[in-house]
This record gives C-alpha cells, sequence and structure tokens, in this order.
C-alpha cells in the first residue's frame, strides 16, 4: 500500500513532514530517513491534503519560515523539529498559541559557532584577509612592511547572550587571557563573570562585542547607535547570531566615519545581500553565514533532531525545547 500511495502515513517508522526550500536541505547521507519516514513535499508527489492533517511533527530544515498560514494546514500538528540554533524564522506566539512544542539544534552548532566568533575577532584585530589580499595582489614587495594588528589577549570582551554559544565564547577568550563579561536575559547564578543589566554598560565596559544571543522583538536592534558609542572608536563588533541584531545601517555609518574599530559578520539584515560600504574596508571581515557549517555540527543535528523526535513519538521530554518565556 505504502509503495501505490507515497503519502501512505506509516505508524513504523513514525511520519515527520518535512518543510525547507527547494534550496536548503540536508547534505546526502542523513541518517533521519532511517529513523522516520520523512515526506518531503518537494521530492514526493503533490502531499494530500487527508494526509497534512494527520501530520504531528514537522520538521523545519534551515530557516524556512513558519506561519500562522503554514500551521493552518496542519490542524494536527503537535511538534516542530528545528535544525538551526536561531528559530527566528517560526512564529513561536502563534506555536504557543496553539499548544505546538518547538525545538532547535540544541548545542549541535556551539562550538563551531564559537570557534568561528574568535576566528572572526582574529580576522579583524590581525586583519587576516587584509593579510592574506597584501601577499596575493603583490603589495608585500612593493609596500614592504603590513601595518600593525591589535593584540587578542586582555581585551575586555563583552558577550551578547550567555547561552550555549556564549558560553563556548566566553570559555575560548578566557583561554586567550581576555576578560569577560555578559549580558542575557537573566543573569546566571551559576556564572562568574560580571553581568551588566543592559547592552549599552555592556559595550561601555568592554573593548570588544560578541553577539551571539536569539532574535526576538526584544533583542532587534539591540546593537544600536548608543550601543556602539558606548563601545567606543577603538570596538570591535563581531556578530555570529543574526543581522538583525545588529542595527546595520549605523553599523556601517560607525565604521565609514571612523567612529568604531572593526567589525567580523557571519550575519546580515538583507542576507546575501552585504551593504557596498563594506566590501571595501579592511578592518571588516565578511562572512557568508556559515560558522556552524561543518560536517562535524551537522553530525551532532542529526543527532539532536533524532534524539527530538523519538521522545516526542514515545512521549519523553524533549532534547532541546526552546524555552517558553
Ligand atoms: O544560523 C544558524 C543557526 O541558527 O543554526
Amino acid at each position: 500500500m505504502a509503495a501505490e500511495n507515497p503519502n501512505f502515513q506509516n505508524t513504523d517508522p513514525p511520519t515527520v513532514l518535512v518543510h525547507r526550500l527547494p534550496t536548503f536541505d540536508f547534505p546526502p547521507g542523513n541518517r533521519l530517513s532511517t529513523h522516520f519516514h520523512l515526506l518531503d513535499p518537494i521530492t514526493s508527489p503533490p502531499t494530500s491534503p487527508v494526509l497534512l492533517h494527520s501530520i504531528r511533527a514537522l520538521l523545519c530544515v534551515g530557516p524556512v519560515p513558519v506561519t500562522p498560514e503554514t500551521l493552518n494546514r496542519l490542524p494536527s500538528l503537535q511538534i516542530i523539529v528545528g535544525s538551526s540554533a536561531g528559530v527566528d524564522h517560526i512564529d513561536l506566539t502563534e506555536c504557543r498559541r496553539r499548544n505546538i512544542a518547538v525545538t532547535n539544534a540544541g548545542s549541535a552548532f556551539s562550538e563551531d559557532t564559537a570557534d568561528y566568533a574568535v576566528a572572526l575577532l582574529f580576522g579583524v584585530l590581525r586583519r587576516l584577509p587584509a593579510g592574506d589580499r597584501y601577499v596575493r595582489d603583490g603589495f608585500w614587495p612593493v609596500n614592504g612592511d603590513f601595518p600593525l594588528g591589535f593584540k587578542l589577549g586582555a581585551k575586555r570582551v563583552g558577550i551578547l547572550g550567555l547561552g550555549s554559544i556564549g558560553s563556548e565564547v566566553a570559555k575560548r577568550l578566557a583561554a586567550f587571557g581576555c576578560s569577560i563579561a555578559y549580558f542575557s536575559r537573566k543573569k546566571k547564578t551559576s556564572v562568574l563573570f560580571p553581568y551588566y543589566e543592559n547592552a549599552i554598560d555592556l559595550a561601555a565596559n568592554s573593548d570588544v562585542l560578541i553577539v551571539c544571543c536569539a532574535l526576538n522583538d526584544e533583542t532587534h536592534h539591540i546593537v544600536n547607535k548608543d550601543v556602539m558609542v558606548a563601545l567606543g572608536k577603538e570596538g570591535v563588533i563581531i556578530n555570529v547570531g543574526r543581522g538583525p541584531l545588529v542595527d546595520e545601517k549605523q553599523l556601517v555609518e560607525f565604521l565609514v566615519r571612523g567612529e568604531l574599530g572593526g567589525a567580523g559578520l557571519d550575519v546580515f539584515e538583507n542576507e546575501p545581500n552585504v551593504p557596498k560600504e563594506l566590501l571595501e574596508r579592511d578592518n571588516v571581515v565578511l562572512s557568508p553565514h556559515c560558522s556552524v557549517a561543518t560536517p562535524e555540527s551537522f553530525e551532532a543535528l542529526q543527532d539532536v533532531i533524532i534524539a527530538n523526535l523519538k521522545a516526542f513519538f514515545s512521549n519523553k521530554p524533549l532534547l532541546s525545547p526552546v524555552q517558553k518565556d
């Protein structure tokens, strides 16, 4: 029967509807289909509305939006398993209203993303991409020594969002001799780093701001003009969270006027478009939203997705539920 009707919903393995953009998929050879019957409307024949009515689990691959309209087509939906750390593409308020659980990538990406934040910071302070261009473009023999960079050790690093990624960033930069402080939704009782009650105070006491918090209504443009003023002329902003956490228009203006020391950006407000003013600047390191992208991270992600779906289908606690506050 399953062979005759590709939309047939087996109970074993359980059916999971895949929600993704045509351009976004798991790398080949993923293990998810050995545990679940994955119904992917992009590769399967049209999915019957009757089947959609019975779907309980949705696997959201990448940053594809989940809107009230998406949810209207899935009246039995109970869980959305996300494949990213950030879930700003999912309408969480609507999910809460409909009592639909949401999970994210948990800590699958945290180490790689933290490594990347440190790499971007090194890139800005020591001007690594600019130095690379200097050598490749033949300027070294002509112009001589490359300008000095800045030392990483002993920098005062302010972390915006001391969650799973922020904590890994703190661990790494503390090992480089930086002092760490943070701002998060809440002060963490188990953490000894100084806590600031807002982003401006954190910036005023930091040389570097590393942005790794979740994007939501409260954190949209959390790095605004006032934060940039507080960070000061030598200050560096690293963003591995989401583009709209930083007011990009202001960031460009501050950099162009020389009122910030530099920026390392993996994310942008209007991806894949990057403000052209940034392309010309040697104190800015640009990266195409790929801090999480390693085969190791994607292996770990599959473990998290499988664990969440298995827990859901056997009524056990979810591994990485998105917090409900
Ligand atoms: O940007 C990547 C993620 O949120 O996992």
